[in-house]
């Protein structure tokens, strides 16, 4: 079953979206191993990234991945690790050895999706994912053929939304994640939030055990 929306006022996303994070990081240490923490891009998580940066987490035992990630450079304004770089790993003085970062500036794509499955561990503890506007989730697109893959965890593919050359986990990797978190903000994905909800065949829907938090224009509130 979908667990039902979280909607917290547009200003209070930030805050409620990093204690949602903190609070699933601290139980996946509790027993004393690591954690594996899974990051979008995109317009919604950098709020949350830098309110999540100031929160009581055993940092040292925290790996940071990428869901997904833009065939450009880290420094590219467009980077998805840029963001968290900025947002997250800096603010927080994350050590490289603990960030797995997607590598955009690849010339060989597919070789750059092949290489970053091998450092992945075998099940997320923590996903942060977004929602586009029709639909999309991570950078799997409705329509197109990567939400069919079984059997490779990580794919390059081209998207409809710029820029158009992507790296993403594909379906399999999102479903056997432990948590899940999806961010949606604004009355412009309010149509498609419903849909995601009601389970259409939307790529953000296939994430079922997703825990979506939204703003109320989102809601449709
Ligand atoms: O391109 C991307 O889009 C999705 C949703 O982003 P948003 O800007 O519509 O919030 C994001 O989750 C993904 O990481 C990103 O690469």
């Amino acid at each position: 079953m979908r667990p039902a929306p979280i909607v917290v006022e547009k200003e209070e996303l930030g805050r409620a979206g990093a204690d949602w994070v903190a609070r699933q990081l601290v139980e996946a240490v509790a027993g004393g191993q690591r954690a594996s923490l899974a990051l979008s891009g995109g317009s919604t998580p950098g709020p949350v990234y830098r309110e999540l940066a100031k929160r009581d987490v055993p940092w040292a035992r925290v790996d940071f991945y990428f869901v997904d990630e833009r065939f450009v450079p880290p420094d590219h304004p467009e980077s998805n690790y840029l963001l968290a770089e900025e947002a997250l790993f800096k603010p927080l003085g994350v050590p490289p050895q603990q960030i797995f970062r997607m590598q955009g500036e690849r010339a060989d794509r597919e070789q750059a999706a092949r290489d970053y499955a091998r450092h992945l561990p075998p099940v997320l503890d923590v996903v942060v994912l977004g929602m586009g506007e029709d639909g999309h989730t991570a950078s799997l697109f409705p329509g197109h053929e990567a939400l069919k893959e079984q059997q490779q965890r990580v794919l390059a593919v081209v998207g409809p939304k710029p820029p158009p050359w992507r790296m993403t986990l594909t379906l399999p990797v999102l479903r056997s994640a432990r948590k899940v978190l999806g961010l949606v903000s604004g009355a412009g994905k309010r149509d498609m939030v419903r849909r995601v909800l009601a389970g259409e065949d939307l790529p953000a829907a296939k994430v079922e055990h997703a825990q979506w938090m939204m703003d109320p224009g989102a809601a449709g509130q």
